[in-house]
């Protein structure tokens, strides 16, 4: 299908995202009249996120994929993904406009039943998606919620060769953090963060301004402490959130049984769309950055798809931690400058 480009829409760490109308929409048959392109000069992500949405195959809560294809653009060779257009934007680009505010827990209720039923298709599919985050989850006009970006996902039943990092710090799991592992658990551990974030507008890991990285990974992975529940949320809430910050992953919830939870076995049919949601429709979103993490952790080295970090199996979960990261203090204000760990 031949297609012109159009406004940039996002930004991922290695790729943009822009409209996208096909040449001939009178003939493009199948193809919607506006669509999302994501495109990227590195071509591991784009041909791993396609052969998983393939795999995948139709999924109401997974965000749809038209092809690919390759184009030269000012002298440079790019690697397109054809998607299915998020005309809302992302859940963390709506939630920006709360100016901190959390959604109402109705809200937060659908959302997360939705996004189980697509983490629920991925893990029984075999694959893990590896970054499930706000900026991952796509809203569309007429109120249908996807998963996006599996640029990261993982094929469950591939051999673990390599131990290459995955994702982002704020929703790693203590198992990703400590043994490298990356299953269907890590991706609900890295949900309950989400659940907390879309309630509560904040982070479900609160970092002192100063405080050093690897300390922060030390909390998620050795320590027992568990990402923050907030107060105001319903018990059935707390419940729910209990059942996805388990640090043994091997007893967390998975997905399946998560859906049986009260906190989203509820109807909320005629929850469509409430006042906050409104307010998002009338808004235009500004073009969106995908960040990896909020504080700008000078200590992660951004790296490719193609050429992630390596490391050596080493013997505790304190000597893997130092081996990725260095000394440095990081400016742990909150900036757009997320960094990369893939
Ligand atoms: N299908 C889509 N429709 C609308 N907007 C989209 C779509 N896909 C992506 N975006 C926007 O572009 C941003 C970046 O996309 P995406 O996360 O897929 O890129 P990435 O390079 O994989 O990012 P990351 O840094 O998370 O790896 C998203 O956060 C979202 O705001």
């Amino acid at each position: 299908m031949e297609w012109f480009r159009g406004e940039t829409i996002g930004y991922g760490t290695f790729s943009t995202v822009s409209l996208a109308t096909p040449s001939n929409i009178k003939g493009s048959g199948e193809y919607p009249s506006l669509m999302a392109v994501k495109s990227s000069n590195s071509y591991g992500g784009i041909a791993n996120e396609k052969s998983v949405l393939d795999s995948l195959g139709d999924c109401p809560e997974i965000v749809r994929c038209f092809g690919e294809d390759q184009t030269v653009e000012k002298g440079e060779k790019l690697h397109n993904l054809l998607l299915e257009y998020a005309s809302r934007g992302s859940l963390a680009s709506q939630l920006k406009k709360l100016n901190g505010e959390g959604l109402p827990e109705t809200t937060v209720r659908r959302h997360t039943g939705t996004v189980l039923r697509g983490l629920r298709h991925i893990h029984s599919s075999g694959f893990a998606h590896c970054d499930i985050k706000l900026e991952n989850i796509l809203l569309f006009g007429d109120g249908a919620v996807k998963i996006a970006d599996f640029g990261l996902a993982r094929d469950l039943t591939a051999s673990k060769e390599g131990g290459e990092i995955r994702g982002t710090p704020l929703y790693m799991a203590p198992e990703s953090v400590n043994d490298n592992e990356y299953g269907a658990a890590a991706d609900v551990w890295a949900l309950g963060c989400a659940v907390v974030e879309m309630f509560s507008g904040e982070t479900a890991w609160t970092v002192e301004e100063g405080s050093h990285f690897m300390s922060f990974l030390l909390r998620i992975g050795v320590g027992e402490e568990l990402p923050r529940v907030p107060e105001e949320l319903s018990g059935e809430g707390k419940d729910f959130l209990s059942k996805c910050f388990v640090k043994d992953p091997e007893k967390r919830w998975t997905a399946e049984m998560l859906l049986n939870h009260p906190f989203v076995a509820v109807d909320c049919e005629d929850d469509d769309y409430d006042q906050r949601d409104e307010l998002f429709l009338k808004g235009k979103d500004e073009v969106s950055k995908s960040p990896r993490c909020p504080f700008g952790f000078p200590d992660w080295e951004s790296t490719s798809s193609e050429s992630e970090i390596q490391y050596q199996p080493l013997d505790s979960p304190v000597e893997r931690l130092a081996s990725l990261v260095s000394e440095r203090v990081p400016d742990w204000s909150v900036s757009e400058d997320w960094v990369t760990v893939r």
